[in-house]
C-alpha cells in the first residue's frame, strides 16, 4: 500500500472541519497531521509536511488560505464558499506560477447535490421558467449558498447555450428581495432555519407542467465521501478544478 495522504484541515473545530477530521483520521489512505484552527497560523501545514490541505473555514478567510498553499505547493481541497469568477480567476493566476498544484472546489461534496447540479444543466434548455430555492441552517454565515450561486450559474449557460431568453417575469412593483437574488438571470430565494442543515431546489416550469429537482442533506456526513475523494485526486488534477462532476465522471 501506499504511504497514506498527508492531509492539513484548516478550519478544524467548525461544523465541517470537524467532521472532516474525523473522516481523515478514521479513513486507512490518510493521515491528519495538521488540524488548524483560525488562532494558529498556517505553518502548522508546512511545519507537518501536508501534501493536501482541506479549507473549510469562512469566505474571508479562503483566499489568503489557498495563496499560501499554492505558494508552498500544498494541493487544496476547498469546501469554503464565497469563490465567483473573479476570485477563481485570481487562484489560476497564482496557480501559473506553481502549475504542478491542484486546487479544487468544491461548491458541495454531497454525491446527491452534485447530480442534482447536472441534472439542473440537462433539464434547463427544456423549461422556460427556473428559480433556485436554497434552505439551510441559520448559522450558515453567506447567503445564496455556493451550491445555489453554481447551480445557477449551470443554468444560466446551458439556458444561453440552448439561445433561451430572459425567464418571463412581469413583475414591475415588488418589496425589496420579494423576487430573491439574481444570479446571471437566474431568480435564489435563500431561507435559513433551525432544523435545517443544507437543501435546494431547482424549480423548472414551461406550459402546463413543472419540474422540482430537490436535494437534502440531513447530516455533514453526508459531504464526507466527497472530501475524500477530492484529497485522493487533488494532487493527481494540477491547475484548477471546480466542482466533483470530472472526479464522479459525470
Ligand atoms: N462544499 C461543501 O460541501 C460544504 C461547504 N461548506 C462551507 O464550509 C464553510 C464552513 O462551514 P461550517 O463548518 O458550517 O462553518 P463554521 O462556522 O462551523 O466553521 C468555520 C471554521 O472556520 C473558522 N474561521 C472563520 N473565520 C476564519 C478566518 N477569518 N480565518 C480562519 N479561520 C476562520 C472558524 O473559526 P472559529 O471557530 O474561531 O469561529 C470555524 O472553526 C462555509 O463556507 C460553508 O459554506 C459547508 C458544508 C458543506
Ligand atoms: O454552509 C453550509 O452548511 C453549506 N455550504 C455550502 C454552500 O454554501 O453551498 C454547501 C452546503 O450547501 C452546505
Amino acid at each position: 500500500m501506499n504511504s497514506p495522504i498527508k492531509v492539513g484541515v484548516l478550519g478544524a473545530r467548525g461544523r465541517m472541519g470537524s467532521e472532516a477530521v474525523r473522516a481523515v483520521d478514521e479513513a486507512r489512505d490518510t493521515e491528519l497531521v495538521a488540524a488548524i484552527n483560525r488562532e494558529d497560523g498556517l505553518t502548522g501545514l508546512t511545519d507537518h509536511g501536508a501534501q493536501v490541505a482541506v479549507d473549510l473555514t469562512h469566505p474571508d478567510a479562503v483566499l489568503d488560505n489557498i495563496r499560501f498553499c499554492i505558494e508552498h505547493g500544498i494541493h487544496v481541497v476547498v469546501g469554503t464558499s464565497g469563490l465567483g469568477t473573479p476570485e477563481l480567476e485570481t487562484v489560476r493566476s497564482w496557480l501559473a506560477e506553481r502549475p504542478e498544484v491542484g486546487v479544487l472546489v468544491a461548491p458541495n461534496f454531497a454525491i446527491g447535490a452534485v447530480l442534482s447540479m447536472r441534472f439542473a444543466e440537462l433539464a434547463a434548455k427544456f423549461f422556460e421558467s427556473v428559480e433556485i430555492i436554497e434552505l439551510h441552517h441559520p448559522k450558515k454565515a453567506d447567503a445564496p449558498s455556493g451550491t445555489a450561486a453554481r447551480t445557477a450559474q449551470v443554468v444560466a449557460q446551458a439556458r444561453a447555450d440552448a439561445g433561451l431568453g430572459a425567464v418571463p417575469d412581469a413583475t414591475t412593483k415588488e418589496l425589496d428581495g420579494a423576487r430573491g437574488a439574481d444570479v446571471e438571470g437566474v431568480r435564489v430565494h435563500s431561507v435559513r432555519m433551525t432544523g435545517l442543515v443544507a437543501h435546494q431546489e431547482v424549480l423548472f416550469g414551461t406550459e402546463g407542467e413543472t419540474l422540482t429537482i430537490r436535494h437534502d442533506s440531513y447530516d455533514r456526513r453526508s459531504f464526507m465521501p466527497g472530501v475524500l475523494l477530492s484529497i485522493r485526486e487533488v494532487g493527481a488534477r494540477p491547475g484548477l478544478t471546480v466542482g466533483l462532476e470530472a472526479l464522479l465522471g459525470i
